[in-house]
């Protein structure tokens, strides 16, 4: 049950160098939001080549060359589309069928324009989604979100508010331990206990989240369904469904009901779509979707809920049922059609099929990480899997950053005075530079609340041990990850675990070193360029994100930009001989990841470590990847010549190339 919003994510991402392998940091938005652009240096790199150009043509010609031809971009939507829906009354259980054509026109003027605009959403049909993005100055090549993605991105939007409330209960969990142990009375000393509502209710922050977004709404709503064959009640041929609500129903599989069903949750949800016209969309998959066990679902199509009644069902239980249509033109397929791909976390090693390295890492990360091939015949290992001879032909694994000799570090910042774990943001002067907050939520060992310009955690030199939540990057890792073989992406990587949003899954690591250095490298697909301050001032077309603007940094950028007149990024990270899980991730159109600028030792912006986090909650077995950010026509061969590689995300709206 998901309603649609806007919401953009941004990241920094890896670019290729001259044209054929270089991973840059600086592309932004997860998938959706935004343009893709070349970094600044690959700008530069371009324009080079087109005055070398340029000069050659004159020579040739005797005339001047066409030096201004304009880079290509993608822009996606960025416009804003709600469909919020409130709480609903809690209806019977035995309630007469009612049509969607019998619905009384008592609906407010609001609501009913709620509703045509809920129907339009969930038809994709809804205009607003295809408004151009910010950059005046390109002809806007507008291409529209698919519904997919507008329920993407409302489940992030959902995700935000929710960590958010997430730590507004958290803080208040905290000031109660703190109030409990405060001297009372005359000895009470002011400023111990901060300033939250500690006589205020718990209320589930999931609960929050979906009340603060989509208040003025009917709510629960339902904008996709999963036929799973799983209930003795259904009906199902295709074009005309019953479908049964959900709940009551034996979970030994046996398809036996043992209890009636509640108009609550689903069915509630259900019943509103029927009240409000909503059409839903139809999945066919197996019950356990929701166990994540990978097995793959098939979208079937638009429906309409066309009635909802309640009924004694075949074992006599109390059963709600709701007939489906199928919109016209709507592609057919019933469930017995659906091919499922069963993929499942293996328990132990000896059950992992096709494994060709027990742990890429040799050890040095405190979880394994092996690497599978069901691809090749026969089936080879990542380069840098031959521990067992200590030569590397290919990477050597490293799980921290080397430094190159000629970059000196800058100093460690003085950092907080905080003891044992960062708590109070009023006091905790780490947390003051993150806009007087702490980024992380506790729960699920810490989660990032939000994309920012780049999160400050605690250090070196402060108080707090590693447990502190403002340490959350610095933890190593801690999902069970894996390289596997793809046929047509090289390796790649994905979780056996299941992975909430706003989790830490890796660091980009490699070797730090100055971008110089590698212009002359033509092949290595693993540099990442640090650019978080292109990223922080919106440059190359790049979106801003939220920041607090008391940062003494976003204070400080203009003088910073009026000193470099041109804004290259200075470092990169290049895992290409040397470097972690990270230099496996691939590309994707439409990533589960993004890219966070961190700093957590000194505060030099231009060598920030670069961070993945999860973009979605991402279920067990999902390739994990990110928006690497090429601007098409953004990459040049050694000959000057623009170089294309195709992308086989196998998103829906892939855009094909890479770069
Ligand atoms: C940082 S590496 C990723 C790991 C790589 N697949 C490997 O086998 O080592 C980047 C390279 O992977 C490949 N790649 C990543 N994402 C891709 C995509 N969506 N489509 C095609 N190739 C991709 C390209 O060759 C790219 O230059």
């Amino acid at each position: 049950m998901v309603v649609q919003s806007p919401h953009s994510v941004e990241s920094s991402v890896p670019t290729p160098k001259n044209g054929s392998r270089r991973v840059n940091t600086q592309g932004k938005g997860l998938s959706v939001s935004g343009q893709r652009r070349a970094s600044a240096r690959l700008q530069a790199a371009k324009q080079r080549a087109e005055k070398e150009l340029s000069v050659k043509r004159r020579v040739d010609h005797d005339e001047h060359a066409d030096g201004g031809s304009s880079r290509k971009k993608v822009n996606v939507d960025t416009e804003k589309v709600n469909l919020k829906p409130k709480h609903a009354q809690s209806g019977t259980q035995q309630l007469p069928a009612i049509s969607s054509d019998q619905t009384e026109p008592k609906m407010n003027e609001k609501v009913a324009k709620m509703v045509e605009r809920a129907a339009k959403i969930a038809e994709g049909l809804d205009g607003t989604n295809a408004t151009n993005a910010t950059n005046a100055t390109n002809a806007p090549n507008v291409v529209e979100k698919s519904a997919h993605i507008k329920v993407k991105e409302t489940i992030r939007l959902f995700n935000k508010h929710y960590l958010h409330f997430v730590q507004e209960e958290e803080k208040r969990c905290t000031a109660v331990k703190v109030d409990k142990k405060a001297p009372k009375g005359k000895n009470a000393k002011k400023g111990n206990v901060p300033e939250v509502d500690v006589k205020g209710k718990a209320k589930r922050p999931d609960l929050k989240a979906i009340s603060k977004e989509y208040e003025h709404y009917i709510f629960p709503l339902a904008v996709a369904i999963v036929l799973s064959g799983m209930y003795e009640d259904d009906l199902d041929n295709a074009e005309d469904v019953v479908y049964t609500g959900q709940g009551g129903h034996d979970l030994t599989g046996n398809k036996r009901q043992i209890r009636d069903q509640v108009l609550e949750r689903g069915n509630l949800a259900l019943k509103n779509c029927v009240d409000l016209g909503v059409p839903v969309r139809v999945i066919r998959g197996h019950e356990s979707a929701s166990s994540y066990s990978g097995k793959v679902y098939t979208y079937d199509g638009l429906y309409k809920v066309v009635q909802y009644w309640a009924e004694k069902g075949i074992s006599g239980f109390t059963v709600f049922k709701y007939r489906l249509r199928r919109l016209e033109g709507q592609p057919t397929l019933t469930t017995s059609q659906v091919q499922f791909t069963y993929g499942r976390v293996p328990k132990s090693p000896s059950e992992i099929r096709g494994l060709v390295c027990e742990d890429i890492s040799g050890g040095q990360e405190d979880v394994p990480i092996p690497a599978t091939n069901l691809v090749d015949n026969p089936p080879v290992a990542p380069t840098a899997c031959a521990p067992a001879s200590g030569l590397f032909e290919g990477y050597k694994y490293c799980k921290s950053m080397k430094v190159a000799h000629n970059i000196k570090l800058p100093v460690n910042a003085a950092g907080c005075d905080c003891k044992g774990v960062c708590w109070d943001p009023k006091t905790c002067a780490c947390a003051r530079l993150n806009g007087s907050d702490f980024p992380y939520v506790h729960r699920d060992g810490g989660r990032l609340i939000e994309a920012k310009h780049v999160v400050f955690e605690c250090g070196p030199n402060c108080g707090c041990g590693l447990s502190c939540v403002n340490r959350t990057s610095q933890k190593g890792l801690k999902y069970r990850l894996e390289v596997f073989r793809t046929p047509k992406k090289g390796w790649a990587v994905r979780s056996w675990d299941f992975i909430p949003s706003g989790a830490p899954v890796c660091e980009y690591i490699g070797l730090l070193t100055r971008t110089e250095e590698l212009d002359s490298v033509s092949e290595n697909n693993y540099i990442f360029d640090i650019d978080c301050l292109q990223t922080m001032r919106g440059l190359g077309g790049r979106e801003r994100r939220q920041q607090d603007a008391s940062l003494p940094m976003i204070q400080n950028m203009d003088k910073i930009d009026e000193q470099r007149s041109e804004s290259v990024p200075e470092f990169c990270i290049d895992a290409g001989s040397m470097g972690n899980v990270a230099r496996f991730i691939n590309h994707s159109c439409e990533p589960n990841l993004f890219i966070q600028c961190v700093l957590s030792a000194h505060q030099d912006i231009k060598l920030a470590r670069v961070m993945l986090f999860a973009a979605d909650n991402i279920p067990p077995l999902q390739e994990l990847t990110y928006d690497y950010g090429y601007a098409l026509d953004s990459v040049y061969g050694p000959d000057g010549k623009v170089k294309r590689m195709p992308c086989y995300c196998g998103a829906e709206d892939c855009r094909k190339r890479l770069f």
